[in-house]
């Protein structure tokens, strides 16, 4: 569903620049794991929430995750060649496309998520509440606050809280967000939402730290980007700091805490959000 919705994103009936709507197909369609939209589905579908209304919502964090990959792939930034197994956007369109196809996708997130009241009827004070909450958790408080600290800290962190910081903010932002906006689509009760915040929050840092041990250990191919990234970068890591087998058990006690968070909610059929934190426990692709 998320694919097929992702492919009529960018109607070709919009005027835009050749090169640019390229440059923001060609990482949008790159064929990411599409985990943050399945989530804010999928936390729509336990709360009894549409999954047609939720569609847009979906689109939009897909599109601000990929812009954020296709800045982070920047020689500014990681300086990397490949990314979903594909050429990174600079390699192809060149860093001036890829600055702007990544503006691009941000700025288009905003306008998708109107289309949840506009086409779908969400009210418009839950739709007001997505708006507000992409701005704070993929913002300067959010997810570009966390690869800010990274940047600014890069070899000089001595202490596991300035990495969970980094963590946290980086890459549980989003996904913490991605859960609430399902929730919020849905009609979630404030008990609700923090439920799925606290679940957010663990499978994010175990997200990031799987991603880490994966750099590490994972096959090349099947991650679709190289490993040994931040060996090279000599970046600070869980593995870096706490050694593979730990870093492994804290992914394991992140996961376990993820789904307590979960259960202790009130929600009557919560096994679709359980099975996903399962399913990026034991990923290996
Ligand atoms: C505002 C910006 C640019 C945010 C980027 C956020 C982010 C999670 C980058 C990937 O992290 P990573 O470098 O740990 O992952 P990967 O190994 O996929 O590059
Ligand atoms: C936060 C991290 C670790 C960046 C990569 O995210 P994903 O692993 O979800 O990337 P795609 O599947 O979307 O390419």
């Amino acid at each position: 569903m998320v694919e097929a919705a992702l492919i009529q994103a960018l109607p070709a009936a919009w005027d835009v620049p050749g090169s640019l709507r390229e440059s923001m197909h060609y990482s949008l369609m790159a064929g990411g794991k599409r985990l943050r939209p399945i989530l804010v589905l999928a936390a729509a579908e336990v709360l009894g929430g549409s999954l047609e209304a939720a569609m847009p919502v979906a689109l939009a964090i897909e599109m601000v995750h990929t812009y954020s990959l296709v800045h982070d792939d920047l020689p500014a930034m990681d300086n990397d060649d490949y990314r979903r197994g594909k050429l990174t956007n600079h390699k192809v369109y060149g860093e001036a496309m890829a600055i702007l196809a990544g503006d691009a996708l941000l700025t288009q997130a905003f306008f998708s998520i109107t289309q949840a009241h506009k086409g779908h009827g969400i009210p418009a004070e839950r739709v007001l509440a997505i708006t507000e909450e992409l701005a704070i958790y993929a913002g300067a408080r959010g997810m570009v606050g966390g690869q800010a600290a990274d940047m600014l800290g890069e070899q000089g962190i001595t202490k596991l809280e300035e990495l969970a910081f980094i963590h946290t903010h980086k890459t549980s932002d989003l996904i913490v967000f991605s859960l609430r906006a399902g929730g919020h689509i849905a009609g979630a009760t404030v008990a609700q939402l923090r439920a799925l915040s606290e679940f957010g929050n663990a499978i994010g840092l175990a997200f990031q730290i799987q991603d880490d041990i994966l750099d590490i250990i994972g096959d090349e191919k099947k991650l679709g980007k190289p490993v040994k990234s931040d060996e090279k970068q000599q970046k600070v890591t869980y593995p870096f700091f706490i050694g593979i087998e730990a870093s492994e058990q804290k992914v394991k006690d992140l996961t376990i805490q993820a789904k307590e968070a979960l259960l202790r909610a009130q929600i009557a059929h919560p096994e679709r959000l359980l099975q996903l934190a399962d399913y990026l426990m034991q990923r290996d692709h």
